[in-house]
Parts: structure tokens; C-alpha cells; sequence
């Protein structure tokens, strides 16, 4: 039976918000390759849809196009040769490198008999019509020669490596990344897209940039990063985990239709439909302790105004009530902005620790003037976790949120209702406390890999703050659930925006608490939600577009035009004007906690399929509308 409209955006949903690892999308392959189907061809047939696409914005005439083709051995050579024999045959002047000792046979014969040219750089390459390098001499030449052609292009065409990358880009293909790319780390550029191909060549991956680490995301070496990555059949982790995922540039997914029901991905994404799910409608009988109650303990005598910021979130986060526990001039300050907090400690449905409450090192630089009770509170609340863990009653004590300066007071064992949101530097920390040695550097370089261990370290949820933020808790296997969220824009990288996220994940846990009771495996949902959340109250402060990650757009093979027209529609000149301002503008954390609201009435009423709303919302030029869109700015 044909899918119906629903079944069809919803399978394209979770395709777009699901990553698998390579081995299994080598096994989702299969059985179509098994039935004949030509996998490559088709994915040939998007790449070079995408690249007419690409030139054609960029304003050039894709029949005159100087494109290079850097091709590896394997398949994702096989990839690029076909595509290019595509764009060789309607015009273009097409030059392959080839990177690797050999070519896939099937797409250099269709090069060739489209015009191709192919110039090989390693002096023991063996490929048919094609002479390698004498020796070291001469590869030294032909490499340099490649580099500058490359530079000269419009368009080069990464196919050196796919999913087949082992370890980091090594002999040639690294040389390459290198003088082309980058030999390792992030480019220092701004956050916003800005007009590809201006300072350069466009630069189109195949599949995956060569030479990011397909399922752990990490850079490992050199790289060239991409304008555009054509990505066929699934999504692979590196585009969708940090540092990966910055490279990528704008992921175009080619659907092949694959069967992904019998696969649990390694990554997701949470996205507006599933945070929908998550938050609690009002009932017609609740009252103000039934839509959940958070308390804080957070803000500090030497730091008010996290009290203040995290109080603010909470109370803001589809709750009903907030309890703020801390010194009496925070308290006072609270009261001001918030009469409806209730001070002092009482039955809440959720915790929020430690925001703008010091660490044990600086409350010591402090001397008498930290002392205020915070951390010995803190340190009550969270060892009742822990005992509650010994006696096997771990649902007995409301889920916790440990922030900032709880993170130096955890017990030794702590269980998933429990959400540490470490930054990079705070969760180096915990991490040596726990007997490993890392920096923060090497925490960014690899944040699955730490994010993980922190997870087996402590038993608790992890949340790792950044552009693109990690969540990794328990699945009830023995694999950690991993999520990702990067709806939020740089401009959330301002002081007390972790205070904000802190309290609106309390208030995520908190308005929820009847569901963790019964389901600890929901709090990696829940915390991701909160973080997607915080990053849509951070747009619509911005009120730019830009953001840390943003979905896939669906390529159909069967219908190429379809995605011309919809690049070409979202670079319409009143398009642009939404565009020209895409980056929106600076903004302080209150901001953010004051956009939360609209935030969450905003996914909500997207949940109730009230259409109207959101059209109206378009209307007024609000660019929240955008995010649940799997369109926009194209690149
Ligand atoms: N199986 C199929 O029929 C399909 C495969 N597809 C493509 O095929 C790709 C996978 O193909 P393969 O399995 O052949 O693998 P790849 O082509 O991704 O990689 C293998 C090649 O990379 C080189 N390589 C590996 N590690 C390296 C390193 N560290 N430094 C330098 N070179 C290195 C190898 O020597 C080999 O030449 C996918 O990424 C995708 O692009 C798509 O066409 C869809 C269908
Ligand atoms: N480049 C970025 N893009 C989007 N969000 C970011 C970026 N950098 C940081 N953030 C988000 O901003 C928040 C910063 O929190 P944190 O580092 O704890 O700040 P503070 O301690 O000042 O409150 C986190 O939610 C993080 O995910
Ligand atoms: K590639």
C-alpha cells in the first residue's frame, strides 16, 4: 500500500534526525544491492543534480564549469567518477585526480567516454589510459600541478574517501586536504553561512568530507570542509556530531528508500515534533502542583544573578510553581523580577544544583564572604540520590540537574535521573576526578568519546554543552543513547546561558516527573529537549536563522527538480531579505529565558497541528516558523 502524506513526512523525519554507523548502512545497502538495484548510479544521478545546483546559485553556467574530481579507490570514487562523466556529458570541463593507486573501473569507462581527463599522483597507480609518475620527482610535481588546478576550479568534488576511511587521511589524499583544506582543527570563520565559492572553489563531499571519522565525528587529521556534503541513503554520525558536523556544510540527503525500522541509530537529533511529545499540556483540572514544581538551589553570595537567571527559565518552562532555595539578598533579588517564586525548601517535582554556586576551589579563594550553606545543601540533596541508588529506590527522590558548582560535589555513584551539564572545561574536571587525564581542548577534539566515558564513569545523564550540545544517558542496553541538538545560534555563547539551560531542563524533568518515575531512560529525551528548547528561545531573541546544525533537505532521485525548485524558491529576492538577515543580533541570557515561552507555545502548537498559528507566525515575520521547516537557507 502507497504511504500516506503522514507516513511519508514522518519516515523523512526520522531519516533526517537519525544517524547510523557505517556498519550499518553497509547493511542497509545490501539487500538493495542484492536486488540489482544501482545504488551508485543513483547516487551519481543527485551528486550531479546538486552540483548543477550549486554552480547555478553561485551564478555560474554549469556547461562551462571548470570541475575537479578528487577520486579514491573505492566507491566513493565510483560516486564521483559517474557524477562527473554526468556533468562532463552536458558540458563541463571535468578533470579527475585520482588519489589512489586504482579507479572504479565501471565510473572511469564512463568518464572517458564523456571526456574526462584523468591525471594520477601516486607513481604506482595502475589505471587504464592514464600514466603515474615516474617517480618521487615528478609525483611532487603532479601534486603540486592538482593543487593548483584544484584552486582554479569552480567546483572541486571530494570522492577521495566515504564510509571505507580508516583512521585519519594518510599519503596523498592527506597532502591534498592539507594544501586544499585544513591539516587538522576547526577553520577560524564566522558562524553564519556566508556566500560559498566567493574566496574559492565551491567544494561538494561525497557522502561524507574525506577524512572526518564517520561514527565518532572527531577530525583526526587533515580534511577539506565542505560547502555542501551529498550524503546517500542515511545520515552517518560525523554529520551530525561536533567537530564533524561544522565541516559539512549544508547536507543534502539522498533517499533511497531504506528500510531503517529494525535499527536502533547510534545518534539522533532531537528535533520540533518529538520535543512536542515531551512537553506537558495543561490539563482541565491541574493545579499549580500538578504541572510540577522545581526547586532551585542555584545563585550564590558571591554570584546573584545565576539564582536569578536559572529561577527565570524555570519559571518560564510550562511549570507550576517554582521554590528557590539560597542566601537572602539572591532570594530578594529573585522576588523582584519573579513575586510568583516561593522561597525556602518544600515538595518539588525536580532539582536544579549548583548555577553561579562556586566550585570548592573558588569558594575557598573567597574566604568568609562564599560562605552561604549552598554547597552543603547541594551536596544533602544529592547524596539522598545516592542512598536512595543503595536501597534500590531510585525513583524515590525527585530527577536532579548538577550544574557548575555541583559538579564538584557528586557522590561516587549517581544513577540516570540525574543530568550533569558540564561545558567542555567543567567536564575535563570531572573527568580527572574520576582518575583520566584530559584537557578541555581534548574534550572538544572529542566530545562522543568523553561524553561516553563521563556517562560510565558516573551512571549519570550526561549533557555537554556546545553549538552542536550532546546528550548521552542510558538506553536500557548496554549502548549509551547519544542525541544531538544544534538549533541554537552563536550568539548563545553569553554569560548565563548555561544558568538558563540548567532551569529549563528542571523545568523539562520537573513538568514530567509521573513518566521518569516509570521510565529513567526518558531523561536523555527530556534533557535534549530542553537543550533544543533553549537554543529555539535563543533564535527568536536572535531573531536570526543561524544556527549550530541544521537538517538535511531531502534529495528525492526521482524527482531532482523538485529540489532545484525548492533552493531556487528559498533564494527568492524577498527570500533573501530573510536570508540578508540571517544572522540575527546579539543577545544577553534574560533574553533567552524571556523568549522561552514563545519557544514552547510555538512546538506546541505545531504538536496540535495548529497551522494556523504557525502560518500566522510567518506572516509576522517570525523566523521561529523557519526552524520546522526542512528548508532553509540553502548555503
Ligand atoms: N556499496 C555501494 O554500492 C554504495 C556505496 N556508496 C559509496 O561508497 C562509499 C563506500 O565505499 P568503499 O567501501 O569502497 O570505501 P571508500 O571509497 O569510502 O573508501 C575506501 C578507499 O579509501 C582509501 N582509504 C581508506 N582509509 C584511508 C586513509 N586513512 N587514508 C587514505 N586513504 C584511505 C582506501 O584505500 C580505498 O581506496 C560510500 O561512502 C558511498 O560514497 C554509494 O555509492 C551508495 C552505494
Ligand atoms: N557556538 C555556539 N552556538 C550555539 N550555542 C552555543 C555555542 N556556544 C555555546 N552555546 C550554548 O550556550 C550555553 C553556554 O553555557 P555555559 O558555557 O554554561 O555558559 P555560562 O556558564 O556563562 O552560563 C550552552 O547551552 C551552550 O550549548
Ligand atoms: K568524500
Amino acid at each position: 500500500m502507497k504511504p500516506s502524506p503522514d507516513e511519508r513526512r514522518e519516515a523523512r523525519r526520522t531519516l533526517a534526525t537519525s544517524a547510523y554507523s557505517a556498519d550499518m548502512i553497509r547493511s542497509l545497502e545490501q539487500p538493495f544491492l542484492d536486488d540489482g538495484v544501482p545504488l551508485m548510479r543513483i547516487a551519481a544521478g543527485s551528486l550531479a543534480s546538486v552540483a548543477d545546483v550549486m554552480l547555478t546559485q553561485a551564478g555560474m553556467e554549469p556547461a562551462e564549469a571548470r570541475i575537479v574530481l578528487l577520486a579514491g579507490a573505492g566507491n566513493n570514487g565510483g560516486d564521483g567518477l559517474y557524477a562527473s562523466a554526468d556533468l562532463a556529458g552536458h558540458g563541463a570541463d571535468v578533470t579527475v585526480v585520482a588519489t589512489g593507486r586504482s579507479l572504479h573501473q565501471g565510473g572511469l569507462d564512463a568518464l572517458l567516454r564523456a571526456g574526462g581527463v584523468v591525471t594520477a599522483l601516486d607513481p604506482q597507480a595502475a589505471i587504464p589510459g592514464c600514466e603515474a609518475p615516474t617517480g618521487p620527482d615528478q609525483a611532487s610535481e603532479e601534486l603540486d600541478q592538482a593543487v593548483d588546478l584544484c584552486r582554479q576550479a569552480d567546483l572541486i568534488i571530494d570522492a577521495m574517501t566515504g564510509i571505507g576511511l580508516k583512521g585519519a587521511l594518510r599519503g596523498i589524499p592527506a597532502a591534498l586536504a592539507a594544501e586544499l583544506g585544513m591539516e587538522s582543527g576547526l577553520p577560524d570563520r564566522p558562524a553564519w553561512h556566508y556566500p560559498a565559492g566567493q574566496n574559492g572553489p565551491l567544494v561538494l563531499a561525497v557522502d561524507t568530507p574525506s577524512g572526518v571519522d564517520i561514527d565518532e565525528g572527531t577530525l583526526p587529521g587533515a580534511y577539506i570542509p565542505a560547502d555542501v556534503t551529498v550524503t546517500m541513503g542515511a545520515m552517518k554520525p560525523c554529520l551530525m556530531l561536533p567537530p564533524s558536523a561544522y565541516v559539512c556544510g549544508r547536507i543534502v540527503l539522498v533517499d533511497f528508500g531504506f528500510d531503517t525500522s529494525a535499527l536502533v541509530p547510534s545518534v539522533s537529533c532531537m528535533n520540533a515534533e518529538d520535543c512536542a511529545g515531551l512537553l506537558r499540556a495543561p490539563r482541565v483540572d491541574d493545579t499549580k502542583y500538578s504541572r510540577g514544581v522545581v526547586g532551585l538551589v542555584t545563585g550564590s553570595a558571591l554570584y546573584h544573578g545565576a539564582g536569578l537567571l536559572s529561577s527565570r527559565a524555570a519559571a518560564s518552562g510550562n511549570v507550576g510553581m517554582i521554590r528557590y532555595c539560597g542566601p537572602e539578598q539572591v532570594g530578594n533579588l529573585i522576588l523582584q523580577e519573579l513575586p510568583e517564586t516561593v522561597l525556602g525548601r518544600g515538595r518539588v517535582e525536580s532539582w536544579v544544583l549548583g548555577s553561579g554556586v562556586p566550585t570548592r576551589q573558588a569558594q575557598e579563594a573567597a574566604g568568609p564572604e562564599g560562605q552561604d550553606g549552598q554547597r552543603d545543601l547541594i551536596a544533602d540533596i544529592l547524596n539522598r540520590q545516592a542512598a536512595d541508588l543503595d536501597e534500590d529506590d531510585a525513583a524515590a527522590d525527585p530527577p536532579v540537574v548538577a550544574d557548575a558548582g555541583a559538579l564538584d560535589l557528586l557522590p561516587d555513584r549517581l544513577g540516570p535521573r540525574t543530568v550533569l551539564t558540564p561545558h567542555a572545561g567543567e567536564m575535563a574536571a570531572l573527568l580527572n576526578s574520576h582518575g583520566e587525564n584530559v584537557d578541555g581542548d581534548q574534550v572538544m577534539a572529542e566530545p562522543l568519546r568523553w561524553a561516553v566515558r563521563a556517562c560510565q564513569l558516573t551512571g549519570a545523564t550526561i549533557l555537554l554543552k556546545g553549538a552542536i550540545t550532546l546528550v548521552v544517558g542510558e538506553d536500557g542496553t548496554d549502548r549509551p543513547r547519544v542525541m544531538t541538538t544544534g538549533f541554537g545560534p552563536a550568539w548563545l555563547s553569553t554569560a548565563g546561558s548555561g544558568d538558563v539551560l540548567s532551569g529549563t531542563i528542571g523545568a523539562m524533568l520537573a513538568q514530567n516527573a509521573g513518566p521518569i518515575q516509570d521510565d529513567a531512560t526518558l531523561m536523555v529525551d527530556l534533557t535534549a529537549a530542553a537543550a533544543f528548547l533553549h537554543g529555539l528561545a535563543g533564535s527568536l531573541a536572535s531573531g536570526g536563522r543561524q544556527t549550530g546544525w541544521e537538517q538535511p533537505l531531502i534529495f528525492d532521485p526521482r524527482k531532482p527538480q523538485d529540489f532545484a525548485d525548492l533552493v531556487a524558491e528559498d533564494n527568492q529576492p524577498e527570500g533573501q531579505g530573510v536570508v540578508a538577515g540571517h544572522m540575527g543580533q546579539p543577545i544577553r541570557a534574560g533574553q533567552v529565558a524571556d523568549a522561552l515561552p514563545r519557544a514552547i507555545g510555538l512546538v506546541m502548537s505545531r504538536a496540535e497541528g495548529a497551522a494556523e498559528q504557525i502560518d500566522q507566525s510567518i506572516q509576522d515575520g517570525d523566523d521561529a516558523s523557519q526552524f520546522f521547516e526542512n528548508s532553509s537557507l540553502w548555503f
